[in-house]
């Protein structure tokens, strides 16, 4: 009997779910422990049998670094579950991390489901760009952050320092009070940032709530929760289901570009009429005048908008973990307060300097430590566009690896058996026997763009804030845990006692 139209989506509809579950089936239980390359991998535990070790990675919750040290040392690669039993790898030894990162720099790219969901955000800035786009970038890019540039950005840092100083003295008027570090240092990174980057003050620490500044956090971090924005990167066409979410990003996203073309469209006009000659330093302006290259509007907002993604929270998030391991070690706090007393006996107004700032030989150990012990990145990803063979280990193009940052700044192997903690006088030793030791920037084609920014302006900070008052914990029994969106930062934002001092 012919089947009738009817009768053929009936049995269409019947498939589809048996059909999905047996690729769920195949996917999640055959094909990882038979066919997988990576079968015979030591591997991570597997935590869920759908998400494999997903949740956790999401959130950031797993340390896979200390898991692999302890249970399975001297790998070059570890297997990682990811869900649905796809293939993810994570970079063990050193010279794993130097032929990803180095060598073989090119053969790994940014994966999808990280992109997916930023770049529609951000924009194809210099972050998400690619291969031979990636190399074109850079090139023209790199110029404007040489150290003699960065080092003119210090009047910008302590302006804006001077500025959060006034908010923790308004809140420490009646004497020593507990509140929450995170959030304000993440208003001055951002002012900082604005400034430094384009020569636009965003008013984040006189007025957080205002308009430029609410778009650019619904930019910037476009969901309260971690595991959604990750998620979200899974699924095609997330950005245009109607909801509240989406509308509001992509509200935020409009008045954070007219903001942006407002400045340009001033600075290149003043540009064509040769006004912007030696005056404005800010980076938009030194790539415009400095490079050979045409900008068009779009691609100096796309780099605006990566510039402060990636340097702004990155750097409050620093900060605070500063802040958490001198209230852990009082002593240390201590000795870097009197140093910078030293060095700058007239207060905060003498800090006026790149070479001053960096000439307290404590200060830099301090913030290097706290860089390493809690680095503000801790893994990053790639995925394979080729096959490649590193330390004897098969990757087959499109397999996920993950870039172990904390594993590597934490390595007994390349730090000793104190690896884990926070000493800053390890870097009076010539430092670190090997680079990769001192990874929260990554090495190789990709590395931070902004690490001589971040660090100077991370001192900065640090200097004039344990100079100027006291940190404790907000009570003894006080513990942290890490909350992961886009960087590591202490979860509820670290309250702590502040206490303001007499004397600077
Ligand atoms: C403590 C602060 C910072 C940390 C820990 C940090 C860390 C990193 C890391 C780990 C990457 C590599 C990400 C990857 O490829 O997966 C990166 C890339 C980048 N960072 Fe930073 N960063 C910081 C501050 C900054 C600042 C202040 C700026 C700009 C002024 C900046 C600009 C960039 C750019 C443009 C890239 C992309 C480089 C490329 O792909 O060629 N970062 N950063």
């Amino acid at each position: 009997m012919p089947m009738t139209l009817t009768s053929i989506m009936i049995w269409f509809l019947a498939i589809i779910p048996i059909v999905t579950l047996l690729c769920v089936l195949y996917g999640t239980l055959i094909y990882p422990q038979y066919f997988s390359p990576y079968k015979d991998m030591v591997a991570l535990p597997k935590a869920h049998w759908l998400w494999g070790t997903f949740a956790e990675y999401a959130q950031g919750k797993f340390d896979h670094a200390e898991y692999m040290e302890k249970h399975h040392p001297g790998h070059a690669f570890t297997r990682f579950h990811g869900p649905l039993g796809s293939d993810y790898i994570m970079a063990q030894s050193v010279e794993a991390h130097i032929q990803i990162l180095q060598v073989h720099a090119y053969k790994f790219v940014k994966p999808w489901f990280v992109s997916r969901r930023l770049k529609g955000v951000i924009g194809n800035g210099l972050f998400f760009s690619e291969l031979e786009d990636h190399r074109a970038q850079r090139r023209i890019m790199t110029p404007a952050f040489t150290y003699g540039h960065v080092r003119s950005f210090v009047p910008i840092f302590m302006e804006k320092i001077k500025i959060a100083c006034t908010i923790f003295d308004e809140y420490t008027k009646d004497g020593p009070a507990v509140f929450t570090q995170n959030p304000i240092f993440a208003r001055l990174t951002l002012d900082a940032m604005g400034e430094a980057t384009f020569g636009l003050n965003m008013h984040a620490l006189d007025d957080e709530n205002n308009e430029l500044v609410a778009a650019y956090r619904a930019v910037s971090t476009m969901a309260d929760d971690s595991m959604l924005v990750t998620v979200s990167g899974f699924i095609p066409g997330f950005k245009y289901l109607p909801l509240r979410r989406n509308r509001a990003i992509k509200r935020a996203q409009s008045i954070f570009r007219e903001a942006c073309r407002t400045v340009l469209l001033r600075k290149t006009g003043m540009l064509s009429d040769k006004q912007v000659e030696g005056k404005d330093r800010d980076i938009v302006s030194i790539l415009l005048r400095d490079s050979d290259y045409n900008w068009t509007i779009d691609e100096i907002e796309n780099q605006i908008k990566t510039l402060l993604l990636a340097g702004h929270e990155t750097t409050s998030s620093a900060v605070t973990w500063t802040l958490w391991a001198l209230v852990q070690h009082p002593d240390i706090q201590e000795k870097l307060r009197q140093e910078v007393r030293t060095s700058f006996p007239g207060g905060i107004d003498d800090i006026t300097s790149a070479e001053a700032i960096e000439s307290v030989e404590y200060l830099t150990k301090v913030v290097r430590e706290s860089l390493r012990v809690y680095a503000p990145a801790p893994f990053t990803v790639r995925e394979a566009i080729e096959d490649v063979t590193i330390e004897g280990t098969f990757i087959k193009k499109g397999t996920t690896v993950q870039i172990s940052i904390a594993a590597l700044n934490k390595s007994t192997i390349l730090w000793g058996p104190d690896a884990e903690e926070f000493n800053p006088d390890r870097w009076s030793s010539g430092s670190v026997n090997n680079v990769f030791g001192y990874s929260t920037f990554l090495h190789g084609a990709r590395a931070c763009l902004g690490r001589k920014f971040a660090e100077l302006e991370l001192k900065c900070i640090v200097a004039a804030f344990v100079a100027k008052y006291k940190f404790e914990k907000a009570d003894p029994d006080q513990t942290v845990a890490m909350d992961f969106i886009l960087t590591a930062k202490p979860l509820g934002g670290l309250p702590l006692k502040v206490s303001k001092l007499e004397g600077w």
